[in-house]
């Protein structure tokens, strides 16, 4: 009797030839959120009878987490930059941040570039030092979650960025293939060389270098221009 034939084994998802694995950074990338970090920070600043900063110092420490903008604050103010006073702040600050968007603009183009991105069958995760409750929260907020398929936050790991294992982390999540990190600042610029991962540097966000120093892949400032120029890349990645 001839053997009953097996229903037909369910193709293997493999990536497509030209996709690529996209994992973004957040603060300075996806979002304007330096205003609300500003806010938030000040606010838990004056609650504890300690000065306000102007906007373009707080802008200037963003990059390494809460835990590192707390400790630059404290320092600026020539007080302990860890300890018992520094715990308070990072934990009323996280609080703050779960629900600090009123301040917060999504780069033009980014809601649409990352919906052309995931229909062109690449895969996209976020990489981030922001802690990961309030990143979550802000991606659901502005709708950005929708095509991400993985998120690292700054405390996820034991590791945050510039130490390559978060991004390595994401990209694991994502599967094998071709690979761009896509953020805006030097701590992006450092972890993407760690983990031996081009950079497709984003230049209106946080950094303080010159873009042409960062040893970024591609360079761009309009998300609108984002889908076009990765397209163009793809293959030689
Ligand atoms: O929260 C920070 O300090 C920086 O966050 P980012 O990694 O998304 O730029
Ligand atoms: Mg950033």
């Amino acid at each position: 009797m001839a053997p009953i034939s097996a229903p037909s084994a369910p193709r293997l998802r493999r990536p497509l030839a030209d996709t690529l694995n996209l994992i973004f950074d957040l603060d300075g990338t996806l979002i304007d959120s330096a205003p609300d970090i500003h806010a938030a920070a000040n606010k838990v600043f004056q609650a504890k009878g300690l000065e306000p900063f102007p906007f373009a110092v707080v802008k200037g420490f963003i990059g390494n987490g809460v835990g590192v903008l707390v400790s630059r604050l404290l320092a600026a103010q020539g007080l302990e930059p860890t300890g018992p006073l520094h715990q308070d702040l990072v934990a009323s600050f996280i609080s703050l941040y779960e629900e600090a968007f009123d301040l917060t603009a999504v780069y033009p183009g980014v809601c649409d570039a990352l919906q052309a991105l995931s229909a062109q069958g690449h895969r996209l995760g976020i990489c981030t030092n922001k802690p990961e409750g309030p990143a979550r929260a802000a991606l659901r907020h502005f709708g950005l979650d929708r095509d991400m398929r993985v998120l690292i936050g700054g405390d996820t790991l034991p590791e945050r960025k510039p130490d390559p294992a978060p991004l390595l982390a994401a990209l694991a999540a994502l599967g094998p293939g071709p690979a761009l990190f896509l953020g805006d600042s030097e701590v992006d610029a450092e972890t993407a060389h760690a983990a031996n991962v081009p950079l497709a540097l984003f230049t209106e966000g946080y950094r303080k270098t010159p873009a042409e120093a960062m040893g970024a892949k591609l360079i761009f400032s309009d998300f609108t221009a984002l889908p076009g120029l990765i397209s163009h890349i793809a293959r030689r990645l």
